[in-house]
This record gives structure tokens, C-alpha cells and sequence, in this order.
């Protein structure tokens, strides 16, 4: 997995790059990140990246022609490399809003990213029709830039990625992967602050603790996110266990 990031602050990918578990990946060679600034793509008559919008109106916007520059490096690179695909994304408050199944279609698509990173109020409206293959929003707030959002999108890609995760990782992936959120976790001291651990967890019990675990995850999710419990099937046993963690709600 090969991604290129246009972004004028190139030093902000330490966040992934630098840390954990993206870090190893990254050192182990599972997935290569490599930046370019538009800075370096300026013919020198402009020398500027950003310039007031036609029609008026406050901030500055990205000029075409150096991320038009940038874009055709990435891809020159990326096909020496030896990637036979590149999708160019450009990380935007306009674009479909981020989830795992964007996420799962991405990796499923096998190809190398080049992610476009922008400052200002934006990036010309040309470039975007030209050179950009999809936009994507990591949420309705409003950011200082993509760069977030590309290293959301880059962290969230990786952990997916064969190797990155050990087993208990892959576990946990799994559980959300149901698209469910987690049951709640307990380690050591037996009590804090007065308060136990659930006897279950302590049982040794297996397969009891499995099924407690599920009946936790269906709860949980019913009771925050019943927008989630929506989109997925439930199984006799789940929907069993979900109506004993409605009843002891209600009880
Ligand atoms: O580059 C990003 N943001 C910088 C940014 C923020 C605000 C404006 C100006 N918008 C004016 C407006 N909005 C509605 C009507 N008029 C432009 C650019 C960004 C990339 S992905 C993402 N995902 C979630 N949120 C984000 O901000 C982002």
C-alpha cells in the first residue's frame, strides 16, 4: 500500500508515521507514506500556492497548477513503484462522509491513494474536476485543513492491513468489524475505588464470559448506537441476550 500526501505541512504525518502501531507498519514496510508539497511544484512567476477567489468573497483559495504538479509526480512515482492503480481523494467537507465500508472498499480496491491534503477555503474548482477521483469528509465539523482527515483515513486503512495487527488486535477489529460497538474491558485492581470487577471475567468461565461479552456488545450498541443494531441481523442467541440486557435495563 503506497500512499503520496499533498500537503503543505508535510511535518504533520509524524502523528502516524512516528507512533504505535502505524509507526511498525510503517518501519516493517506494510504500507509506504511519502508527502509533496505544492511549495515545490510553483513556477517561480507565481511563486504562491494560494490566491484570492474570482468573484470575491473572504479567505484565499489552492491554485490549480502546482497541485495539478504535485498530483502528476505522485503518479509517475507510484507507477514506478510498481502500483498499477492510483486514486486520487481529496479530503474536503464536500465529500461522502467516511465509515467502514468506505474504508473496506478502499483496501478492497488494491490500489495506491494519493491523498490531497488542502488549506484555505479550498482548492479550484477546475483541479477538482480534472485530477480528483472522489472527496471524502471525515464528519460535519469544520477542520483547519485535510491533513487530519488524510491521517484518519491512512490510520484506519492500516490497521487492516495483513500483519499490522497481532491477534488480539484482529480480535478487537472483529467486534467492530460487526459493525457493533465493544463491550467494556476490566485489568487490574480487582476493586478501584470500591467498585468490582464483574464476577464473570473472573470465572475462568470461557465460554460464559464469551456469552456475557456479546451481551454487552448488543446492549451497549442498542443503547448508544441503535442506528448501528438497525443495519445488522441478529441471531437467535443475539437477540436473546439482547432482550435479558433490556429486561435487567428495565428491571
Ligand atoms: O479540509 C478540510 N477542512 C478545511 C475547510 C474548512 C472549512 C472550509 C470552508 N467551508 C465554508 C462553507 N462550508 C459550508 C458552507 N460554506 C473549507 C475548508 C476538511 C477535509 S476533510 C474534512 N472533514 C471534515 N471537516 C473538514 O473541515 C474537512
Amino acid at each position: 500500500k503506497i500512499f503520496h500526501v499533498i500537503t503543505l505541512f508535510p511535518e504533520m504525518f509524524d502523528a502516524i508515521t512516528r507512533y504505535g502501531i502505524t509507526r511498525r507498519a510503517a518501519e516493517e514496510g506494510r504500507f509506504e507514506l511519502h508527502t509533496l508539497n505544492p511549495r515545490e511544484f510553483v513556477s517561480n512567476k507565481h511563486r504562491s500556492v494560494d490566491d484570492r477567489p474570482y468573484g470575491g468573497g473572504p479567505g484565499m483559495l489552492m491554485m490549480a497548477e502546482p497541485l495539478a504538479h504535485a498530483i502528476v509526480k505522485a503518479k509517475q512515482s507510484q507507477a514506478q513503484a510498481g502500483a498499477l492503480k492510483s486514486r486520487v481523494i481529496h479530503l474536503s467537507p464536500q465529500g461522502r462522509q467516511l465509515t467502514y465500508s468506505v474504508v473496506k472498499e478502499f483496501l478492497e480496491q488494491d490500489e495506491s491513494l494519493i491523498l490531497l491534503a488542502s488549506r484555505y477555503e479550498g482548492v479550484d474548482e477546475r483541479l477538482i474536476c480534472q485530477y480528483v477521483d472522489e472527496e471524502i469528509s471525515i464528519g460535519d465539523y469544520v477542520l483547519s485543513g485535510g491533513e487530519l482527515a488524510a491521517m484518519v483515513l491512512i490510520d484506519s486503512m492500516v490497521r487492516h492491513l495483513p500483519g499490522v495487527l497481532g491477534d488480539a488486535g484482529s480480535a478487537q477489529q472483529d467486534s467492530f468489524v460487526d459493525g457493533m460497538l465493544d463491550c467494556p474491558h476490566y485489568t487490574r485492581p480487582e476493586v478501584f475505588e470500591g467498585e468490582n470487577v464483574p464476577e464473570v471475567l473472573l470465572s475462568g468461565h470461557h465460554a460464559e464470559i464469551k456469552k456475557w461479552r456479546l451481551k454487552q456488545v448488543l446492549g451497549r450498541t442498542w443503547q448508544r448506537r441503535p442506528d448501528l443494531l438497525a443495519q445488522r441481523q441478529l441471531t437467535e442467541q443475539e437477540a436473546r441476550l439482547l432482550a435479558e440486557y433490556q429486561q435487567e435495563q428495565a428491571s
